[in-house]
């Protein structure tokens, strides 16, 4: 299985920096917001300071009064410059998160279908499911809480600087240690956490197991078995919770020493600038504050940061998707008529081992073409080459002398459609599910293609196109949910359709029904039918008979009978003759 590509790191720098400029606005107002608000928290301590100051100068109480409002006044600013910076901060996020998800879903719709089924689909389910959830809590949570965090880290250094320089320099002095101690951190973090979630999740699938097969247990004596297994499970989520501990306890105890060691550090040496007048008691006590005020915003930092870490991984799972080369071709050529030829065509799933080997075949416009032949013979991928599914390794199919690989999906599936025993029913009203083949029909349409395909049903529904289907709606059988998708086709109105054991899923009683809508639906369309039950061959135009990855036999079935070949034997044998 080959799997799905991951964008590099300078594609994740670029996409984030493409996020932020395609939202500059907004991030220069978020910007703005937290800048303000942040100052105003800088306000107080600076009061404070002046208060202090003012004091011991004597000041009256009207002063201290007025610069204590003023302190009440900065609260209250950012309080609500704070609240309003995060409301944008957010909506920036659900913005830039909104456009993410689009954009998977318009890339991971491009995909050509054989890339991602050779990826398995639970690569890409999980890209759309648990990454766009991972970056969703970095989008919403993370990188606004660190953006805030480091625009108040900058803001209260800066304010220290101002109030003395030398200050400024002692509030780095564990600058060092905290980068150090958090990048050993970080490195480790993400996989020792990740083992500690899987260690867990072990241990308590492993208890409820014994804990469900008691019965089980005791009577085949498996309880020494159970019980070890289940002490090794402890130990191992013994150890990765130990491990964990280990990392909290060396970031812990440093974080908290970095936050204290520079407070301490400019307590002395203001001190020392106080006894030479270089500053007042008031600056001093406002520095320290600041400095007091930094461990918030750094822990923060820090224990949001492996959550953006691995959002920047799902960042780089979903931007991976766009690596993959799409299936829009580069150039666009109009098909000159219906005629679908097959020449020369080889195809391998895997290199080295064709499947198919110089198939030719030619399919006029209206003809009723089957192909039968032993399982295994490469029918099914012929098929799938036809509806321009795969492409061939050597040779071509066209449609009106266009290669189909080089039709936009779009145009491709109004010309040709692959019609498989799959008839999947979206979650949606009966109007979605119709939409999806011809997004500008109109009702009456709708109408007409439901009752072209027999489904009397949809005419007497209560809700009519507004039916609810799918889960907490209307369940639709499986020979409803056939002519649903029948009904697609006759409103996608495809020249040409390729049946692939399209009714044999089907129990008989529903594969009748499904029958008689299917024949509405061949109505003057080309029509080639990979044939399981000889009799559609019987009524085709022409029969390919494929044998070991080749048309060994092309022929109306008469002739074929009568050249007594393959298709004659196989006829014969399901004729009972
Ligand atoms: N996805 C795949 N990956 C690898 N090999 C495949 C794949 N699909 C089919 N094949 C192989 O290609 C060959 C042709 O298979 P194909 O399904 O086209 O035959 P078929 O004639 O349609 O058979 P059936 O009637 O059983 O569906 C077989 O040998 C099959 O094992």
């Amino acid at each position: 299985m080959t799997h799905l590509p991951i964008a590099g790191r300078r594609e994740v720098r670029l996409a984030t920096v493409g996020l932020i400029r395609g939202d500059r606005r907004a991030m220069a107002a978020v910007l703005a917001l937290y800048c303000s608000a942040t100052l105003a928290g800088l306000a107080g301590p600076w009061l404070v300071g002046r208060i202090i100051d003012q004091v011991q100068h004597g000041a009256d109480v009207s002063t201290v009064d007025v610069l204590a409002g003023a302190a009440v006044v900065a609260v209250i600013a950012q309080i609500l410059l704070t609240r309003a910076a995060r409301y944008a901060g957010y909506r920036f996020g659900e913005r830039a998160l909104a456009l993410l998800r689009e954009r998977f879903m318009d890339r991971a719709l491009d995909l050509p279908i054989a890339t991602v089924e050779r990826a398995g689909t639970g690569d890409l389910m999980t890209r759309a499911s648990v990454d766009v959830a991972a970056l969703g809590t970095s989008a919403r949570d993370a990188a606004p809480e660190i953006f805030i965090s480091v625009v108040q880290v900058v803001f209260i250094l800066g304010a220290v600087v101002v109030i003395d320089p030398v200050l400024g320099l002692c509030s780095l002095v564990a600058t060092p240690a905290l980068w150090m101690v958090a990048r050993w951190y970080l490195r480790r973090a993400r996989e020792a956490y990740l083992a500690e979630g899987a260690a867990t999740t072990r241990l308590s699938e492993e208890l409820a197991a014994t804990a469900e097969g008691a019965r089980t247990i005791e009577v085949l004596r498996m309880r020494p078995a159970r019980v070890g297994s289940g002490d090794r499970s402890i130990g191992t989520a013994f150890a990765a919770r130990v491990r964990t501990l280990a990392l909290r306890s060396v970031l812990f105890p440093v974080a908290e020493a970095a936050h204290a060691f520079p407070v301490a550090v400019a307590l002395v040496v203001g001190a020392v600038l106080m006894s030479h007048g270089r500053l007042s008691l008031g600056s001093l006590v406002a520095a320290a504050l600041y400095l007091t005020r930094l461990g918030g915003p750094v822990d923060w930092i820090l224990q949001w940061m492996e959550t953006l870490q691995s959002g920047a991984a799902s960042l780089a799972r979903l931007e991976g998707i766009g690596r993959i080369p799409t299936t829009v071709p580069q150039q666009r050529a109009e098909p000159d008529g219906d005629r679908i030829d097959v020449s020369g065509v080889t195809y391998a799933y895997h290199e080295g081992h064709d499947v198919l080997h110089d198939v030719s075949l030619s399919v006029r416009p209206g003809e009723r073409l089957a192909i039968v032949g032993p399982s295994g013979a490469g029918k099914s991928t012929l098929g799938r080459l036809l509806a321009g599914i795969d492409t061939p390794g050597r040779g071509s199919v066209t449609v009106g002398g266009v290669p189909v690989g080089q039709l936009p999906p779009d145009e491709l599936r109004r010309r040709i459609a692959l019609v498989t025993q799959e008839h999947h029913v979206f979650l949606g009203t009966l109007r979605d599910n119709l939409a999806l083949a011809a997004a500008e029909a109109g009702d009456e349409r709708m109408g007409q293609a439901l009752a072209a395909v027999g489904a009397d049903w949809a005419a007497d529904l209560p809700d009519g196109l507004d039916t609810m289907l799918g889960a907490g709606g209307m369940t639709l059988d499986a020979s409803r949910a056939q002519q649903l998708a029948l009904a697609r086709l006759v409103l996608a109105d495809p020249h040409t359709l390729i049946l692939d054991e399209a009714t044999s899923m089907l129990d008989p009683t529903a594969a009748r029904d499904t029958e008689r809508s299917l024949a509405a639906v061949l109505e003057g369309r080309t029509v080639i039918a990979i044939a399981h039950r000889l009799h559609t061959a019987h009524d085709a135009d022409r029969v390919a008979v494929m044998e070991h990855g080749r048309v060994t036999e092309l022929g109306a079935h008469d002739e074929l009978v009568a050249a007594s070949g393959t298709y004659a034997s196989l006829w014969r044998s399901w004729h009972g003759g």
